[in-house]
């Protein structure tokens, strides 16, 4: 059968506070509370006698207040009570012998010259914290404050018109796929470009507030997403009409508007500090198929138009005569180049993305440890 029993408690004081140290490992069911200048302790822990109920009280010298503060360690549970009045004690306890498991705490211990020192220090480091604060206040922070609210309303609005563009695009299509079937496929660019024209432009915002700082992600990244996204909107399906009923312009639209879908209400709840979990495990997730998907939709495109460029020798690009080439190269040739640089694009921004998604749920595993 269990046994109450008394742990050794050690003591020390300030002007303003009383410090308890009760030796008690692995402390559990703690019960602590002052009444009538009464405090008492009970709780559940590994004493001087091992495992067991511990409980003592302590009618102090004088008024405390009733609030009590403790923190439970390993070894430890560390109270603090707050004398009515500032002042120095002669001793801990109303009745003038000392209770035997009451012992001064010699780690905090200090003579009432020491703690008058430290009370004083203490009371000067914080009017002059105070000060500080308060010029601060009014010399920095109201211009700070203002230039945050400005730039997140920039970014809300931004995202916003950019949500609401993707999605337009995005309900769009499907409604058009579920009505009218396969034939959809083919007259995407006609009834989607203007919206999607208008997003892309935006889009290029994205990579000016990378370079200037207004949100922190990689230049980089940014710019390869917009000018690879650009690059096969205007010239690869903008530039010819040929590639205009081709059923490869549905599949670009729709891979780019799916991730769009999230990743720009992800964006939009951070400028209003709040976060939804499934939308933020969204946006750094559906990339994974997306982005190969994406980026092999829009190859399939440049290899449709290597011919039509051919043919067409649109923005050929013209050759000195001296040369005795010809007069000019077809825009093709610029094509097989791009290709490869499609493939490192996408392993760049892959990598990108990656570490973003471990950055993201490495942080939020250790903030909700
Ligand atoms: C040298 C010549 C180069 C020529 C290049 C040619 C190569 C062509 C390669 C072609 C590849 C493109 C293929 C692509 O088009 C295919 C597709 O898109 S398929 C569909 C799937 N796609 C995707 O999933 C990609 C979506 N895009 C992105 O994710 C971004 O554009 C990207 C830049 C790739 C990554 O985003 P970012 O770096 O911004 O990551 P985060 O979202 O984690 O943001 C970082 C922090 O910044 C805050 N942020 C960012 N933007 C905003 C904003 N607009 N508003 C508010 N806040 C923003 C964000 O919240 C993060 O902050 P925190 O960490 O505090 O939350």
């Amino acid at each position: 059968m269990q046994q109450t029993l008394t742990p050794h408690v050690y003591w020390a004081q300030r002007h303003e506070d009383i410090y308890l140290r009760v030796e008690l490992i692995d402390a559990q069911n703690l019960d602590i509370s002052v009444h009538d200048n009464v405090l008492r302790f009970r709780a559940q822990g590994h004493g001087a006698r091992g495992e067991n109920d511990y409980e003592f009280s302590l009618p102090f010298l004088n008024a405390v207040k009733t609030e009590v503060s403790h923190r439970s360690t390993q070894r430890q549970v560390n109270i603090t009570v707050r004398k009515q009045l500032s002042g120095w004690w002669d001793r801990l306890t109303l009745q003038e012998k000392k209770p035997l498991f009451l012992a001064p705490d010699f780690d905090r211990w200090m003579d009432e010259s020491d703690a008058e020192m430290e009370l004083r220090e203490k009371v000067t480091r914080r009017k002059r914290f105070n000060k500080l604060k308060a010029e601060r206040t009014v010399e920095s922070r109201l211009p700070e404050d203002s230039f945050i609210t400005l730039k997140k309303g920039f970014l809300f609005t931004y995202n916003l018109v950019q949500f609401l563009g993707f999605s337009w695009i995005f309900v769009n299509m499907t409604i058009r796929l579920i009505v009218l079937g396969q034939d959809s496929l083919y007259d995407t660019f006609y009834t989607i470009s203007d919206v999607m024209f208008f997003c892309q432009i935006l889009a290029s915002v994205e990579v000016l507030n990378a370079m200037f700082g207004v949100v922190e992600t990689a230049v980089v990244p940014a710019f390869i997403q917009v000018v690879g996204r650009n690059f096969i909107l205007f010239i690869i399906f903008g530039s010819l009409d040929e590639m205009h009923n081709k059923a490869v312009v549905f599949f670009v639209f729709y891979l780019w508007s799916s991730i769009e879908m999230f990743r720009y209400p992800f964006y939009m709840l951070g400028c209003i500090d709040t976060e939804w979990k499934t939308i933020t495990w969204l946006r750094y997730t559906i990339w994974i198929p997306l982005y190969p998907l994406g980026v092999l939709a829009e190859a399939v495109a440049v290899v449709q138009s290597i011919s039509v460029f051919d043919q067409s020798r649109l923005f050929s690009i013209p050759l000195p005569k001296a040369l005795g080439l010809g007069s000019s190269v077809s825009f093709s040739y610029v094509l097989y180049i791009y290709l490869p640089l499609m493939v490192i694009g996408l392993l760049i921004n892959v990598r990108h993305l990656y570490k973003q998604r471990k950055k993201r749920f490495r942080t939020k595993k250790r903030k909700s440890n």
